[in-house]
């Protein structure tokens, strides 16, 4: 709404209602000398009056339970028309963040009753002073998991059968399986996003004594399509400025002190860019090259998902995580992003930063310090690639769950080779 419409509205509403109380002012005159003449005329009124209410109710409830289901119906069209108009803006102007559409009250009054909605439906446990750990924790990425099942609700079907397995602080675990086999499942059961049974040990701390909120600022974890905010780069690598407010000071780390300063520096935060890739996929002649100013669109839409990914882990390296979960992004993402990123996670991140990858593609994780099989939601087989493909040769048996992965893959001969394993072994 321009200034000129906003002026004519101001002055139309005085006059609107003062028509309405002059309105309101006359029928009460009018029903006052009624009943004063007629005072048996009154009890009809206000019988009409009151079944007239009772009638507008009723139309009401109605109305509201029609114009929901047809919001609901509309909602898709519209966010559908929604997007395509962002992706327009966003194929125009690659780094111009898009303008938010401005509310309309139409739609509002839904959002309204959707929030309320959300405040009625079950919530997470709040946070208290006994789940809070020491200020030092997590000191490293060690992880010891006993009998963890899961399922997606509390009546509902279990995921996870009884897991149990360590991780040493700093080893790159690979998660693979079929479809369906519980490696996202796995995910969530760690970050308790889903219901849980079982223990799970974090660097010493049982999780399940733990603040959810303290549990999750303790770990990263970077999903297929990662979120971002809208703002800036900068913005979205330390949403809060919170990570800066601890980082210890090279100068003065000896001393065991923190430096609280309000931001972490541009240094920092490039540095973090640069280890996690970005730098690797663009020149920095490009006058388009993402920095820490460039802008970002809703939800990241105006980056590609491989670069979401790399803004998402460069976040991982200012949090300073010590668990890092990836759910490896797959044919979203093109071949040298993929192997860029992979490569930032061999050599840049800290030796005791634990990885945790879901893999979906085997070339991702055959040189990981070991491979998580799963099938039907249990470990099927958990030891280092070279071990897994040279099971049948030592054991004899006849094919291992990993193997058979393998051998189905039609870059089969690459993958041994990646292990350190002749294909030959496997025939
Ligand atoms: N939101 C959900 N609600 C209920 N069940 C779910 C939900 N998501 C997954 N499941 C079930 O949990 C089981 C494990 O699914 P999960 O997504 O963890 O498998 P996955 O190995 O990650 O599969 P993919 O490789 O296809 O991503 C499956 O039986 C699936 O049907």
């Amino acid at each position: 709404m321009d200034l000129k419409q906003a002026n004519a509205v101001d002055s139309v509403i005085p006059d609107l209602v003062s028509n309405l109380f002059a309105i309101v002012a006359t029928l009460i005159v009018h029903f006052g000398a009624i009943i004063l003449l007629a005072p048996r005329v009154g009890i009809f009124g206000l019988a009409i009056f009151a079944y007239g209410a009772f009638i507008g109710n009723v139309y009401m409830k109605a109305q509201m339970s029609v114009k929901r289901e047809l919001s609901k119906a509309k909602a898709p069209v519209l966010a559908h028309f929604g997007a395509s108009i962002e992706g327009l803006m966003n194929g125009k102007a690659a780094s111009v963040p898009s303008p938010q559409p401005p509310l309309k009250c139409s739609d509002a009054g839904n959002s309204l009753e959707r929030i309320l909605q959300y405040l009625v439906i079950e919530q997470e446990p709040k946070s208290s002073a006994k789940g809070k750990p020491p200020a030092h924790w997590p000191s490293s990425g060690a992880l010891r998991v006993e009998n963890l099942s899961a399922s997606y609700s509390s009546d509902g079907p279990s995921v996870l059968h009884d897991l149990s397995f360590a991780v040493n602080p700093g080893e790159r675990i690979g998660v693979v399986g079929r479809t369906g086999s519980g490696k996202s499942s796995l995910t969530l059961a760690l970050l308790r996003l889903i219901p849980t049974e079982g223990k799970v040990w974090y660097d010493g701390l049982d999780t399940g004594s733990l603040n959810l909120e303290n549990l999750r600022e303790g770990v990263t974890i970077i999903p297929q399509v990662p979120e971002l905010l809208s703002g800036t780069l900068r913005r979205n690598l330390d949403p809060f400025d919170q990570f800066g407010a601890l980082r210890p000071s090279r100068a003065i780390v000896l001393l065991n002190h923190f430096v609280f300063s309000p931001h972490i520096d541009d240094a920092t935060l490039n540095a973090a860019l640069r280890d996690a890739g970005l730098f690797a996929l663009q020149s920095s002649e490009d006058e388009s090259r993402l920095t820490l100013d460039s802008g970002v669109a809703r939800g990241g839409s105006n980056l590609s998902v491989g670069q979401r990914q790399i803004v998402a882990l460069a976040r991982a390296m200012v949090r300073q995580s010590k668990l890092l979960i990836l759910d490896e992004a797959t044919s979203a993402i093109d071949y040298k992003t993929d192997a860029i990123i992979q490569e930032s996670l061999r050599t840049q991140l800290p030796k005791d930063v634990t990885v945790i990858t879901v893999a979906h593609r085997l070339q991702t994780v055959m040189d990981a310090d070991r491979i998580m099989v799963l099938d039907a939601g249990c470990i099927a087989e958990f030891d280092s690639p070279r071990a897994l493909l040279a099971t049948d040769a030592n054991t004899n048996v006849e094919q291992g769950y990993f193997r058979a992965l393998v051998d189905e893959s039609a870059d089969r001969e690459a993958l041994y080779a990646a292990a350190g394993v002749g294909a030959a072994s496997s025939s």
